[in-house]
């Protein structure tokens, strides 16, 4: 199953720098290994925000969510989802 999640990060003005910059490279590391393993297809940075705009192929909501609350920068995200279908005029018949 395919799911547009869009994350925007926001971070408190008093995090501690060192801490986030901790939890930014546990974040792209976890991101790599989801790459690798074709469970987080895609990722683009949304021009002028803290945010990206991410497309993943799961099994279920329930796996989409686990993956997602597990993310080292889970509790600094605003997190939005949208469930995805084949397009009936795309010719990629991989993006189902
Ligand atoms: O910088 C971001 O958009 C947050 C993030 C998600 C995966 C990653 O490496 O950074």
């Amino acid at each position: 199953m395919l799911f547009q999640v869009e994350m925007d990060v926001r971070v408190p003005p008093d995090f501690a720098p060192e801490k986030l910059e901790r939890l930014k490279v546990e974040e792209k590391a976890r991101c790599h290994a989801l790459m690798t393993s074709g469970k987080w297809r895609h990722i683009w940075r949304v021009a002028g925000r803290y945010a990206n705009l991410s497309i993943f192929d799961v099994e279920s909501p329930a796996e989409l969510h686990e993956l997602l609350s597990t993310l080292p920068l889970f509790a600094l995200m605003e997190i939005r989802v949208a469930a995805l279908c084949h397009h009936p005029s795309s010719i990629r018949d991989d993006d189902r």
